[in-house]
């Protein structure tokens, strides 16, 4: 069984082999992984450093649009998990030209080479945010695509296409759409482990607008779990929501980060708002739990607490990124 996995050196992906190949998902059996991962920004080899002697990884630096490096790395892969994408949505609204390119060219190249080369199987890392803001209730699968950000139009093309390539010519993709994940190895651009980081360092937090807006929040490792039950029995040309169903108000959130840091509101400082900032994500995960089995197993009270000491302990993998960020 080989196993291609792009962007295996990002904050999911990243999360998702180290777990691979310390035996998290049996159903797997034998296999070898090979890592695409362009190594942005937001890639960081160091993600893989427990992992990075196994004799079966093999990590190839390159870029997703590259059609003949594409080629090249596909041959002989049975499953596919494609997790690379530019996938921040502030960055997304200051120039979305990159998301276009990786996340809609890349993805076409991806997808139409794993059905070329027959892979048995194609998950589509993709997210919640393709439906839209939602007032109450919970989103299910076949929920017309609303997206608002340039980051959010670029993973619903993706998905589309995707579909595309199934219904056309049978390609086995299945897509897996997931609610906010946080743990560690998030790049501290993203809400949690920017607000984690600035609390340490004894920074205010910036929060938008009036921080009423809501997420649901899911950990790293109950989303690759997801992921990986896709990879094994999902059905190609379906697409499965991952959620927890734990909702929270990012002012909420911030009150439980200034709590585990120990800190007082004295440390949020609100900013202007973010532009077209949706209002609330929820994604109804009932169709992966009655097919698949997933289930979320990670309690979000521990697995904030676990993400905070994380990054308390782990000051030597974030300081270099909050250099170069801030
Ligand atoms: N972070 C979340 O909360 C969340 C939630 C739902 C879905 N997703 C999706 O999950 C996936 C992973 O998200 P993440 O937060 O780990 O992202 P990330 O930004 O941490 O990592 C992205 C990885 O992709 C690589 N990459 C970017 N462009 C590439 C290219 N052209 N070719 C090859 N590699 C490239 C980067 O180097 C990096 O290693 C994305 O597809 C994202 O849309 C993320
Ligand atoms: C960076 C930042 C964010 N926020 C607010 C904005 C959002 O309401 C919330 C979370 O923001 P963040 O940028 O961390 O995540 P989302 O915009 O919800 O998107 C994330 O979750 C989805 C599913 C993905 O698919 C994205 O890849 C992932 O980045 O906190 C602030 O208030 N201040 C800040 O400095």
């Amino acid at each position: 069984m080989r196993i291609l996995i792009t962007g295996g050196a990002g904050f999911i992906g990243s999360n998702f082999v180290r777990r691979l190949l310390l035996g998290a998902y049996p159903w797997f059996g034998r296999f070898e992984v090979v890592v695409l991962d362009k190594l942005t920004y937001a890639g960081n080899l160091a993600n893989l450093a427990p992992v990075i002697d196994d004799p079966r990884l093999d990590f190839v630096r390159g870029d997703l649009c590259d059609t003949g490096l594409v080629d090249k790395v596909m041959r002989g892969v049975n499953t596919v998990v494609h997790f690379a994408a530019e996938s921040h949505v502030d960055r997304s609204i200051d120039g979305g030209l990159a998301f276009v390119t990786t996340n809609i060219v890349g993805g076409y190249v991806l997808f139409d080479a794993a059905r070329r080369h027959g892979a048995d199987a194609c998950v589509a890392v993709s997210t919640d945010e393709v439906y839209g803001s939602i007032d109450s209730g919970s989103w299910p699968e076949d929920h017309p695509l609303d997206p608002t950000s340039p980051y959010s139009a670029s993973k619903a093309s993706s998905d589309l296409l995707a579909l595309s390539l199934h219904r056309t010519h049978g390609a086995p993709v299945t897509i897996v759409r997931s609610s906010n994940n946080y743990g560690p190895y998030q790049y501290p651009e993203k809400v949690i482990p920017l607000f984690v980081t600035n609390l340490l360092d004894g920074r205010k937090v910036p929060l938008y607008g009036d921080g009423g807006n809501v997420r649901e929040w899911t950990h790293v490792d109950d989303h690759c779990r997801g992921i990986a039950l896709a990879a094994h029995k999902g059905r190609a040309g379906e697409v499965y929501n991952i959620g927890s169903g734990h909702t929270l108000s990012n002012l909420e959130l911030t009150d439980a980060l200034l709590r585990l840091t120990g800190n007082d509101r004295s440390m949020v400082e609100p900013v202007a708002d973010r532009k077209g900032h949706d209002r609330r994500y929820s994604v109804d995960f009932g169709k992966i739990t009655a097919e698949l089995g997933y289930r979320p197993e990670i309690p979000f009270a521990d697995g904030l607490a676990g993400t905070v000491q994380w990054y308390a302990e782990n000051r030597a993998w974030w300081e270099p990124l909050r250099r170069a960020t801030v």
